[in-house]
């Protein structure tokens, strides 16, 4: 019997994988069905809340550092309780996790709200294509994360080679042989996708990766350490324009440990004061996006994720980048833009 309850998916996978791509893709195409969003990001500003653009309904800022350590869990459960009350009319729920939270804690979250109006949706869980190996060498427990996933999204694909991508699938397989495997660029998946694990779980005779029991039953060994244990962050918020040419630097040669940066930021030139300017880093991959400040002040927000990171000299680093530069440097804009996504 199909039970009327609110699926509450959660949207996993490694730092700079796709995840809040993913997230925007699903909104943009979700077709009148409304979707609440939580999103949970490691450094002190959220900058996934600022990033995500499409039309949802409703967008709660989770604690900063990772939800699955931080968050309290009676708040977690009134959240959604709150965001599935049937006034709000939501068809479904997405949790985004940062992309060094423990996903099987936040599913254990999930499952310990024991609400009738919501229901475990299933874990997706984004892996990048381009990263894959790097990663998983550096951080081994990420096969644990993919193992317990539902839907595995290999993102990025069109950064490789077929025969790559064939290889990536082989091995994702054996990490995990059951959930379905989507290889894509840009996150573009079938927003229904978000919509059939929940009805799966709702009836309650769909394959599981995990089931249940076994996923609670595990709240009695001792936990594994968290991926994000390594892991630091160093972030700033201001006021201050940057200076293009140093911005441009810093995301091309990161600090030592730096693997993730990104975030929002204000360039006080003529014909750029209007443009708010997302930056991007993944692993070195620079990626800079062009879009309005929409009524909001300009501002710079920046924030760099890494295991290892020194989040002193990364803070001096950050700073360095919004003090003033060579004003006849007229040509300090070029070395940003040129990173300057157009059309997708
Ligand atoms: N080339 C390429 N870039 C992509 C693709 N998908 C996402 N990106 C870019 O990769 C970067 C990271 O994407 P996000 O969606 O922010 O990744 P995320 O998993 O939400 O990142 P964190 O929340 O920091 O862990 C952004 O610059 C994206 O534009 C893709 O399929 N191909």
């Amino acid at each position: 019997m199909t039970t009327r309850a609110i699926p509450v998916v959660v949207l996993a996978g490694f730092l700079g994988a796709g995840k809040t791509t993913l997230l925007n893709h699903v909104l943009r195409y979700a077709d009148g069905r409304r979707i609440g969003v939580l999103v949970n990001d490691f450094g002190s500003i959220n900058i996934d809340l600022l990033l995500v653009s499409g039309q949802s309904g409703g967008t709660v800022d989770l604690a900063n550092g990772c939800m699955c350590c931080t968050t309290d869990a009676g708040d977690f459960a009134e959240t959604l309780e709150t965001m599935a009350a049937p006034g709000t009319g939501l068809d479904a729920i997405l949790i985004e996790a940062s992309g060094i939270a423990e996903p099987k804690a936040l599913v254990k979250m999930v499952l310990a709200a024991r609400s009738a109006s919501i229901a475990y949706g299933g874990l997706v869980y984004v892996v990048d294509a381009a990263n894959f190996d790097r990663t998983v060498a550096e951080h081994p427990q990420l096969t644990d994360h993919l193992a317990i996933a539902d839907l595995v999204v290999c993102n990025k694909v069109e950064m490789v080679d077929a025969a790559e991508v064939d290889r990536l699938a082989d091995r994702i397989r054996e990490c995990n042989p059951s959930a379905p495997l989507l290889p894509v660029s840009h996150a573009a998946v079938d927003p229904d996708l978000f919509f059939e694990p929940a009805e799966r779980i709702a009836t309650d005779d769909g394959p599981r990766q995990l089931t249940f029991d076994e996923l609670l039953r595990e709240d009695t060994e001792p936990e594994h350490e968290h991926l994000h244990g390594g892991f630091d962050s160093a972030a700033l918020d201001t006021a201050s324009p940057v200076d293009p040419r140093r911005l441009a630097r810093f995301l091309e040669r990161p600090p030592e440990g730096a693997y993730r940066i990104k975030g929002t930021v204000f360039v006080d030139l003529p014909e750029h004061r209007d443009i708010a300017y997302t930056v991007q880093s993944v692993g070195g991959f620079v990626r800079v996006d062009a879009g309005s400040w929409r009524g909001r002040t300009p501002a710079t927000s920046l924030v760099v994720i890494g295991a290892g990171l020194d989040a002193v000299a990364a803070r001096e680093a950050l700073d360095r980048v919004v003090q003033p530069g060579d004003r006849d440097d007229t040509n300090g804009i070029l070395s940003l833009t040129r990173h300057l996504i157009t059309g997708s």
